[in-house]
């Protein structure tokens, strides 16, 4: 609908209690009711510089532009300024960010790289509609409500039609002979359209949200995959897959994390080796309180042993609240007397530890790759902040010491994001077992280093932002979530020191015998 021509002497008529219209971006809006509702209160849009003239600059500097797209906002557009344009573009969902280095280098136009094909171009395009015309408002308000990923959306990553939950367990045969959202071939899918995937997929900006999201799927499934006994396996394979069922990784306990070795939960064979009884309990388990199956490592007599358990007599679980939102669905799990058939093991018996710690490196990856695009993200926040943010008369960017805090973040960003596409050709090119022995130390490295990059992004980014960087709503919401939440990666799936610690020994193993300075 075309909006009513008004000139700015018209406009400016308009300037008093009861009776109130500003410009922003060349819109007359009318705020002589909304002016009692508004959240910054009535007074400032009386301001003798707001009221009836033209706020845009000091409207920016004070909202997201997203507020202006709220249907309850829009309906407060009566007119547009004779013979002006809007100034403002707002993205279309899909589109690209427009701000230096808020993409990777392989989505800037006039860069190439040597790692993305066609393929892996169109898998970006519908993944990145899929996140700003969905995924981006679902993640904000189940942040927000603490509840868990719409129904809609678990369908839709569901949907035989994308098979995105499949293709989140990487390159393999569970894809094979299936056509994947952007018109990916299975047989075609590597490492790259992972890595395309899980970056696009972090752009929704919930952390809580993301790991609720599957996360658990993301570690939880591969045993039983690459380890489980049909027709078990390909019966929650497809249950997980399609959405209708969800199920999570349960290994952590409040009496061991890092160590793996020090488990406490019991599993004891009954005497005719037809069932086992599990007792004990796990902690901080992404996803738990969402979980249908438990993938569970278990004490046995002689070492560890994994086994699948269904929710049901004598597990329970209870919600922990974290720093980021129950929206994780993190929970605190009691296994009480629970007896399984002895079809529900994956893998050999006490060769748990193995099965445990085959998908480290992939999951390690996976929190790369998400890790290095939320990094990205702040900065793209912090570059759009600093330069529609006005102080002393000048934007922030005018303040070289801000300036300097940019470019440090900046270098940051891209040396992970080339770093992990380095690492990512090399698993492109590696069998499983050659990853193993090549790639753990790189990967505990990046990671170690991807997660300290945050933290100072993080940092960095509070202090640009002030007061806002730490306040849940608004202009800083997304730095303010970031900053509480960041911690995760450098926590989950291998604490940062446990890592750089895991690099410098295996690089020890590799110590040439013969050689001395
Ligand atoms: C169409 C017009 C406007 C709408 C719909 C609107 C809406 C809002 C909303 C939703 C907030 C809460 C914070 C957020 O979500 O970003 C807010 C805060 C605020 N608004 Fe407005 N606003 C409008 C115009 C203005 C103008 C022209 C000024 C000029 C002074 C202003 C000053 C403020 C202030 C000072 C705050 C508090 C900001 C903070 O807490 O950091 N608003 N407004």
């Amino acid at each position: 609908m075309s909006l009513k021509s008004m000139t700015r002497d018209e406009v400016a008529q308009h300037n008093k209690a009861g009776d109130l219209w500003v410009i922003i971006d060349s819109i007359v809006y009318d705020l002589s009711k909304f002016a009692r509702l508004h959240p910054g209160g009535a007074g400032v849009l009386l301001d003798a510089e707001v009221a009836g003239k033209d706020a845009t600059t000091v409207f920016f500097g004070l909202h997201r532009h997203e507020v202006l797209l709220k249907p309850q906002y829009k309906r407060l557009q009566i007119g547009q300024i004779e013979g002006s344009k809007r100034k403002i573009k707002v993205p279309e969902p899909g589109d690209l960010s427009r701000v230096p280095y808020a993409e990777p280098t392989w989505l800037t136009p006039a860069f190439k790289s040597p790692y993305y094909n066609d393929s892996h171009r169109s898998l970006q395009k519908a993944v990145r509609e899929f996140v700003d015309s969905t995924l981006y408002a679902d993640a904000q308000a189940c942040e927000e409500n603490g509840k868990r990923a719409s129904a809609e959306v678990l369908k839709f990553m569901g949907d035989a039609k994308t098979n995105i939950n499949a293709m989140r367990l990487g390159p393999g045969k569970h894809l094979h002979g299936k056509e994947l959202f952007g018109g990916v071939k299975g047989e075609d899918f590597d490492y790259f359209h992972e890595l395309v995937m899980t970056q696009e997929l972090v752009r929704a900006a919930g952390r809580g949200y993301a790991d609720g999201l599957n996360g658990g799927m993301v570690i939880g499934l591969p045993p039983v995959m690459n380890f489980g006994q049909e027709p078990l396996r390909t019966k929650v394979l497809n249950e997980v897959l399609s959405s209708e069922k969800v199920i999570s990784l349960a290994i952590s306990e409040a009496f061991a994390g890092s160590d793996v070795a020090g488990l406490r939960t019991t599993a004891v064979k009954s005497e005719d080796g037809k069932t086992w009884t599990i007792n004990g309990t796990k902690k901080w388990i992404t996803g738990g309180m969402h979980s249908d199956y438990f993938t569970v490592g278990c004490r046995t007599e002689g070492g560890l042993t994994v086994f699948l358990v269904p929710r049901g007599e004598g597990v329970e679980t209870k919600q922990i609240k974290t720093s980021y939102s129950t929206a994780a669905g993190t929970a605190y799990i009691t296994f009480d007397n629970v007896v399984i058939p002895a079809e529900n093991m994956l893998g050999p018996e006490d060769g748990g530890l193995l099965v445990i710690l085959s998908n480290f490196n992939h999951e390690r990856w996976v929190m790369c790759c998400g890790s290095a695009r939320s990094s990205r993200l702040v900065v793209e926040e912090c570059l759009q902040w600093c330069a529609q943010r006005y102080v002393f008369g000048k934007p922030l960017l005018a303040q070289p010491v801000i300036r300097q805090k940019l470019a440090f973040m900046i270098a940051k960003v891209e040396a992970m994001q080339a770093w992990l596409e380095n690492v990512t050709y090399q698993m492109c090119n590696m069998s499983y077992k050659q990853q193993s022995s090549n790639l753990a130390g790189q990967i505990a490295f990046l990671k170690m280093m991807c997660t300290r990059v945050s933290a100072e992004i993080g940092d960095d980014a509070v202090q640009i932002f002030g007061g806002r960087g730490l306040t849940k709503t608004g202009m800083g919401k997304l730095v303010e979530q970031f900053q509480r939440t960041q911690k995760f990666d450098a926590i989950l799936g291998g604490a940062e020191e446990v890592l750089g610690d895991l690099g410098v020994r295996q690089l020890m193993r590799k110590m040439p015998k013969d050689q001395r300075l």
